[in-house]
């Protein structure tokens, strides 16, 4: 057998959603990419696999322990207990200290250099706010304050190869949108866009996607806040104010930056003609053009961490879970990407 690839802590998420089951039957696929680890409870995954009718034998391991020669029908685990019986579709508040291990786990497994990168499959914020954790916007923020880093940014990636096979398509061969805000309500969304902070996130969304995607001179183009980025200021000074200051102060730094763009034909084939990322100001200003675009094909990975982090473009599906129609599209893509990431990264520079 060839080299196993770079080892992928696979965090399974929340225990009533498809994380579990996407994650079994990943392994049962075998990831040509990279070695995984999967974190999380062994009697769950080993109950999602047999209702799969997936013959799948768990190796459990710890963090630093030798990594044994992958073989066809194993998955290796770190194992983590649940608090209280997982069952599809019905979330458990209990459960949240275990989706937040299993995070923990991973995270500490990548900062000690025992996992080349992690994979998250997704958990439900909801539940982990009704359990107590006030303020739990994501694993992006989770990733952001474990890691001890002042910023990150969270940009969701199409598969290279979806744009690149469409007949007639002449924009860049990936879709990446990254966003200056996260999971914040819309009426608060202008008041957080400042300028420090998007200056911040355009420096790292550059930098990264040098480092993780070998872009020599990244071109990003970015997105207004307000319709036709504010009409002038006429329906919004935000553009004015903030956003363009902004730009022009990181182009006299070297950084290659289009905008502020009205958003709705900044995401059409000819503005996106050689652009390697777009930042949109607001999750759903991007994030449905992306899933539009690709769904089940695309990643979500964090910009500005210590090591590769990516996950899947969806949620945990509670009305799909324990059924095997979930579709493990995305999680392949993001194993795949963060395979990729891993790999320039234990490269020697
Ligand atoms: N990476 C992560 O941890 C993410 C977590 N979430 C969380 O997931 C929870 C549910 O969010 P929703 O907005 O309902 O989004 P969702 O993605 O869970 O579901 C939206 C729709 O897409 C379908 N869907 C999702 N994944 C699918 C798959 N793999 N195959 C086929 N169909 C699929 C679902 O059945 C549903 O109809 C929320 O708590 C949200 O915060 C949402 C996005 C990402
Ligand atoms: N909409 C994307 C999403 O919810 C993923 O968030 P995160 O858990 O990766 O921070």
């Amino acid at each position: 057998m060839g080299d196993p690839g770079p080892l992928l802590a696979l965090t399974t998420g929340e225990p009533a959603g498809i994380g579990p089951e996407l994650a079994v039957r990943l392994a049962a696929e075998g990831s040509p990419a990279g070695r995984l680890v999967a974190v999380g409870d062994p009697g769950l995954l080993a109950e999602r696999a047999a209702a799969l009718g997936i013959g799948l034998a768990l190796v459990p391991l710890s963090p630093g322990d030798p990594v044994p020669a992958a073989r066809p029908g194993e998955l290796l685990v770190w194992p983590v207990s649940l608090r209280a019986p997982a069952r599809p579709g019905r979330l458990e508040v209990a459960n949240a200290d275990y989706v937040l291990e299993t995070l923990d786990v991973a995270i500490s497994a990548c900062r000690a250099g025992h996992a080349a990168g992690m994979v998250t499959a997704p958990l439900h914020k909801g539940v982990i706010l009704d359990a107590g954790y006030a303020g739990f916007s994501g694993h992006t923020e989770y990733l952001r304050d474990a890691c001890g880093v002042e910023e990150v940014v969270m940009m969701l990636a199409t598969d290279v190869a979806l744009h690149a096979t469409r007949p007639g398509w002449v924009g860049s061969p990936a879709l990446r949108v990254a966003l200056a805000t996260t999971h914040l309500p819309l009426r608060e969304v202008a008041d957080a866009i400042t300028a420090p902070r998007l200056t911040r996130l355009l420096r790292i969304l550059a930098a990264d996607l040098v480092r993780w995607y070998g872009i020599e001179a990244p071109r990003i183009a970015v997105c207004g806040l307000n319709p036709h980025a504010g009409e002038g200021g006429h329906l919004g000074r935000e553009e004015i104010d903030v956003i363009l200051p902004v730009l022009e102060a990181l182009r006299d730094e070297g950084l290659r930056l289009d905008g502020p763009l009205p958003a709705d034909t900044l995401f059409t084939p000819r503005h996106l003609e050689g652009v390697d990322a777009v930042l949109a100001m607001y999750h759903d200003q991007g994030l449905p053009v992306l899933k539009y675009a690709g769904f089940g094909q695309a990643a979500n990975i964090t910009l500005g961490l210590p090591f590769p982090r990516t996950s899947v473009d969806h949620g945990t599906a509670l009305d799909l879970a324990g059924s095997g129609r979930a579709d493990p599209g995305s999680l392949r893509v993001a194993v795949a990407l963060a395979a990729d990431m891993a790999a320039r990264r234990l490269q020697p520079v």
